[in-house]
């Protein structure tokens, strides 16, 4: 297939990369620093790991539209107190302005899966909704919240934060990373 396509796109304005996508590095692609339009239908084993991956090249992407899983796509667009909000939405809305376009039913493919899927439309930010001054900071305090989603942030947050920190934020220490906003993981990044 590989060789199939490099032959067919000889002379023409076409360039073929067969690579693992969680390991290419996107700066390859970019030609006079323009940003990247990316499309796919995302192998939805490692869609998670991909989107993440993504994320990384995004002051390098002007906007992404790709199938995906329809559960993926509620959890990017979930919002606080919801069963589908979790890490992956907080990271990518924090990053990114995210559409879902629509849904596609099992049936528009043969054979049919077993999954629903969606198509989504991610728009990464010129400038976050909120500010934050260490992304890592702030990936590690999301990622250790939603660690054990349904314990508590004082024991959740224990190993950067303890609770004095956490009210200090004006952030109840015995909520759950479930029902903070984005703006709330960015204040509780904020406290040195
Ligand atoms: C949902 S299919 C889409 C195939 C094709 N683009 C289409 O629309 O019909 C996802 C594709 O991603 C490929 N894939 C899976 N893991 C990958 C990885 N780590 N790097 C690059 N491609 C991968 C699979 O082999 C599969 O062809």
């Amino acid at each position: 297939m590989i060789e199939w396509l490099k032959k067919t796109a000889k002379n023409q304005n076409l360039r073929i990369y067969n690579a693992d996508v969680l390991k290419f590095d996107l700066k390859t692609l970019l030609i006079d620093k323009r940003r990247l339009r990316i499309v796919g239908n995302l192998p939805y084993n490692i869609s998670t790991p991909l989107l993440f991956h993504l994320l990384n090249y995004a002051s390098n992407i002007e906007d992404m539209i790709f199938m995906l899983q329809k559960e993926v796509v509620d959890r990017m667009i979930a919002v606080p107190a919801t069963h589908d909000y979790g890490r992956l939405s907080v990271m990518l809305q924090y990053s990114c302005q995210i559409e879902k376009l629509f849904d596609v039913s099992p049936a528009a493919f043969y054979p049919p899966p077993k999954v629903e899927s969606s198509v989504v439309q991610l728009r990464p930010f010129l400038s976050p909704p909120v500010s934050v001054r260490n992304r890592e900071h702030f990936a590690h305090i999301v990622a250790l919240a939603f660690s054990q989603r349904r314990k508590m942030l004082r024991n959740t947050l224990k190993s950067v934060l303890d609770a004095k920190d956490i009210k200090a934020a004006g952030i109840d220490p015995m909520a759950r990373a479930e029902t903070l906003r984005l703006e709330d993981f960015a204040r509780l990044a904020e406290i040195n």
